[in-house]
């Protein structure tokens, strides 16, 4: 297959080193990584050490692929799909965390667009050098322009962009799975997100911290209001099983900055958008309130305005 990443920072550039092995790939991403990949090609540390020299390029305009596989931040989804929609891809799929991406991705493009989730881990650590901090998996669905995951039947359950997408990276070695419900997988991630991200960001606590004093009840209810929020949107979220598994994710990862606390930290956009922000306008939509992720997102937004980035 011929495999676009669009937006190769730190997850997508592990995913196109491992996709390399078995794909023709182009990354698209900035320089100095674009560059430095060029002229020395593209080196993993951590879990597993190899090199890679996928083709990159800066310009994301007028690409012919098979697959793109979408992993730039939430905020930049709608400029990820303006480019793409020039190009010719097959399918688009997207593993970035958050809500909203595969609507924003389906109203910018005529492919069969499929939603995913990852629990591989990655950091960009220099230009040309990505550190695979976790290994994981990957789950993918078919997506619906109504929002719905698909639950048709397929005649051949091999032969839609899902299966063929999980089979593409099973290809290179990367464990994958097509999961018909894969909505409900995007909003139990979605009450992790919303749990710890936006509160060891406002807080300065690495993840084990968050179910532990003062911040635990208001993590609990984090998620609680996602389980909500999911179930008013059709999809089957319990609040304590979110809860347990957003407090069993901050144990696995007790030691990890959250991605959001990085952002902050760094003086960068976070993705708080498309995790709190989200889920209280959805609840809006629905005619009640989620207030803790309104505060959240409130506290977040306020701290980017402040520092002049958003
Ligand atoms: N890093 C990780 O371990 C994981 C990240 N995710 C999700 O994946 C998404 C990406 O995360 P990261 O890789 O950490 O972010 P990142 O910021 O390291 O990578 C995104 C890259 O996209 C590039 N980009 C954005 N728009 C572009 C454009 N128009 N043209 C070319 N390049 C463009 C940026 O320059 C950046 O390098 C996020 O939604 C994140 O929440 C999900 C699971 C794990
Ligand atoms: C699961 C968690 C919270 C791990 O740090 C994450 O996805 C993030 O930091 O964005």
């Amino acid at each position: 297959m011929r495999i676009v990443i669009f937006g190769a920072g730190s997850l997508g550039s592990l995913l196109g080193a491992l996709l390399d092995s078995a794909h023709d790939v182009v990354l698209v991403g900035r320089d100095p990584h674009v560059s430095t990949t060029r002229e020395r090609g593209l080196r993993v540390t951590g879990v597993d050490s190899f090199e890679a020299s996928p083709a990159s390029t800066t310009d994301g305009t007028g690409l012919d692929a098979d697959l793109a596989v979408v992993t730039v931040k939430s905020y930049d989804t709608a400029a990820a799909a303006r480019d793409l929609a020039t190009g010719d891809v097959g399918a688009v799929v997207s593993l970035q965390n958050g809500l909203g991406n595969e609507e924003t991705l389906a109203a910018g493009l005529e492919c069969p667009i499929v939603a995913g989730t990852t629990t591989h881990g990655a950091m960009l650590s220099e230009p040309g050098v990505v550190e695979w901090t976790g290994r994981g998996a990957v789950a993918v669905g078919n997506w619906r322009v109504d929002g719905a995951s698909d639950h048709t039947p397929q005649v051949d359950a091999t032969d839609d962009p899902a299966s063929r997408v999980a089979a593409a990276f099973r290809a290179a070695s990367i464990d994958a799975e097509s999961d018909p419900d894969i909505r409900h997988r995007l909003w139990a991630k979605l009450a992790v997100n919303a749990a710890i991200n936006p509160i060891t960001a406002l807080a300065r606590i690495r993840n084990g911290r968050v179910f532990e004093g003062p911040t635990a009840a208001y993590a609990e209810r984090a998620a609680a209001e996602v389980a909500r929020v999911a179930r008013a949107d059709g999809v089957g979220l319990d609040a304590d099983a979110v809860a347990a598994e957003a407090r069993a994710v901050a144990r696995r990862t007790a030691d990890n900055r959250s991605s959001m606390l990085q952002d902050l930290a760094a003086g960068r956009r976070t993705e708080i958008d498309a995790i709190s922000g989200v889920v209280a306008e959805r609840a809006d939509e629905h005619g009640f309130e989620a207030p803790v992720n309104g505060l959240l997102a409130a506290l977040v937004r306020g701290w980017e305005a402040g520092a002049g980035v958003r």
